[in-house]
């Protein structure tokens, strides 16, 4: 059984639809199982511009899948779920979902890194993860996620505010604890 962390971000479209049905599919997969979820968090759009603000969320999931088996399936449900890819750096998107650990695996292929070579920066990947996941160390540097996010400037903080709170999202189901 592999542990696998996954950033959930969503700024187009009705975000909630889309962050919930993402969850639903995940679990809908039998070789995957999600054991915690993050509260949500509005977030300002980070490297690209525009209006579109981000509702951000992490999960935890136990799955038999290895790591390009897990990415496949992931990439899947994206497709399912409206998501339109283009040529430009960054766009927004109905669903992304991206494998920020597995396991304390370092992997670096073309089409996987892991960790999420971003992750560290990203303030909002940071916050929900510092939730779920406070003492998981980064297997690159050994920090916690919770010394990492704790450590980050406050410029970088200040556009990732919580939109709604793990466990008061009835509508998730997934939520309950
Ligand atoms: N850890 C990872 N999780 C998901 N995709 C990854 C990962 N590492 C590499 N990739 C590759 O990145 C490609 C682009 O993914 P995507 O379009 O979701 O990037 P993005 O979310 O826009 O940007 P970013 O990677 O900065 O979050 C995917 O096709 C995938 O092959
Ligand atoms: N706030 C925010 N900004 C982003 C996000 C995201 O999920 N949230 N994802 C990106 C590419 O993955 C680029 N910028």
């Amino acid at each position: 059984m592999n542990v696998a962390y996954v950033a959930l971000g969503a700024n187009i479209g009705d975000r909630t639809h889309y962050l919930r049905k993402a969850l639903e599919e995940i679990n809908r997969v039998p070789t995957m199982r999600i054991t915690s979820v993050s509260s949500i968090y509005e977030t300002e759009p980070v490297g690209f511009d525009t209006d579109a603000y981000f509702l951000n969320m992490a999960i935890a999931l136990e799955t038999d899948e290895h790591a390009e088996g897990l990415l496949a399936k992931l990439q899947g449900i994206e497709q399912q779920l409206d998501r339109v890819r283009n040529n430009e750096r960054y766009s927004s998107r109905t669903i992304d979902l991206d494998i920020l650990l597995f396991n304390e695996e370092n992997i670096e292929k073309n089409a996987l890194c892991i960790p999420h070579p971003r992750m560290h920066e990203r303030a909002f990947v940071l916050a929900p993860m510092s939730e779920i996941a406070p003492n998981v160390k980064m297997p690159t540097t050994g920090r916690s996620l919770k010394q990492i996010m704790d450590a980050m400037p406050e410029r970088l903080k200040k556009g990732v505010l919580l939109w709604r709170r793990q466990g008061q999202a009835e509508e998730f189901g997934l939520f309950e604890s």
